[in-house]
């Protein structure tokens, strides 16, 4: 049984949920369950705490875990991504009430209040920069009103929760963070469980990104329609009945394929049509 870390709760929980569901797996109907055993696809799911999953990982006892990159990172645990999964994208960045600081540089001497200890203690190494890290467990963004910090170090998304506490970031970002599958760093690469579960996760993926494109066009036309519409390897073409004229099968992007149906409109395609891919094996 491949042995699999999910993130029980928080934001990288439900999409990751989410996805395994898509993928073909069974999921946990309730949040109090620890642990699920989908037998028909010989694969035991463990709902953990995110912060935990890259520690369990690193041992080697779970095969795999879904986590965030950044959390990867601050657990410094012997653990590695190996796919990226597209949800849960956020920066990590410095922030303070506007004036108090412009760079890094400028938290010499003082208090950083972070949920991320071990990439801002790293971070600030590096740049041979003497401050204090206080740990915080959220909110970290009240720490500076309450007088806990000078600055904070958090994830930013939409910038939102900076805004409402009336802060600013500055410097550059520390990371940039999205939800990844990691594995214990030099895995057995070729493990064939593994890597069919890699493929399920990148079915849904591409299935999310492409949409299926068919349309009809004169056969004069194919090539400046086939530029548009390249596909993964090349578009299928098939003869239509009514003669000079060609039917074409491709995959688009889903963010291109309005701006491509009206191209190929131009071009002379006729028959356009978009339809949702619900699962692939590229
Ligand atoms: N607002 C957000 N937008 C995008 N990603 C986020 C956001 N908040 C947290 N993350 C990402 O989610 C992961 C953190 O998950 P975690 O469950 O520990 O924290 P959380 O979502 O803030 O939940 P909690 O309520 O427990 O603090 C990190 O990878 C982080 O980058
Ligand atoms: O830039 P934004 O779109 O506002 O998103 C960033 C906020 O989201 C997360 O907070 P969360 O709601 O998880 O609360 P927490 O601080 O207690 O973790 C994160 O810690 C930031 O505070
Ligand atoms: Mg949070």
């Amino acid at each position: 049984m491949l042995r699999i870390a999910v993130p029980n709760k928080g934001s990288l929980s439900g999409p990751a949920s989410e996805m395994l569901h898509e993928a073909g797996y069974q999921q946990r109907k309730e949040s109090k369950e620890l642990v699920l055993v989908d037998p028909d696809n010989e694969v035991e799911f463990f709902y953990l705490r995110p912060k935990d999953i890259a520690i369990y990982v690193a041992t080697g006892r779970l095969d795999i875990g879904i986590t965030g990159e950044d959390l990867l990172v601050d657990s410094a645990a012997d653990a590695e991504p190996i796919l990226p999964l597209g949800f849960a994208r956020s920066t990590f960045r410095f922030a303070a009430k506007p004036g108090v600081a412009s760079s890094i540089e400028d938290l010499k001497g003082r208090t950083v209040a972070t949920s991320y200890e071990g990439i801002v203690a790293k971070h600030l190494a590096e740049h041979g920069v003497d401050a204090s890290v206080v740990h915080l467990d959220g909110a970290v963004e009240t720490a500076i009103e309450l007088g806990v910090a000078d600055a904070i170090a958090d994830v930013v998304e939409t910038g939102t929760s900076l805004r409402n506490a009336g802060l600013e970031t500055f410097g550059e970002p520390i990371m940039r963070s999205e939800a990844v599958v990691i594995r214990r760093t030099g895995a057995d690469g070729d493990d064939p469980k593994v890597q069919q579960f890699l493929r399920r996760l990148q079915g849904v993926l591409v299935a999310r990104t492409y949409v299926m494109m068919d349309y009809d066009i004169r056969a004069e036309h194919l090539e400046k329609a086939v530029a548009l519409t390249p596909g993964l390897e090349s578009p299928t073409v098939s003869p239509l009945h009514h003669e000079g004229w060609v039917a074409v099968r491709s995959m688009v992007p889903t963010k291109d394929a309005q701006r491509v149906m009206d191209e190929l409109y131009e071009l002379g395609a006729r028959a356009i049509l978009t339809t949702q891919i619900h699962a692939c094996r590229l």
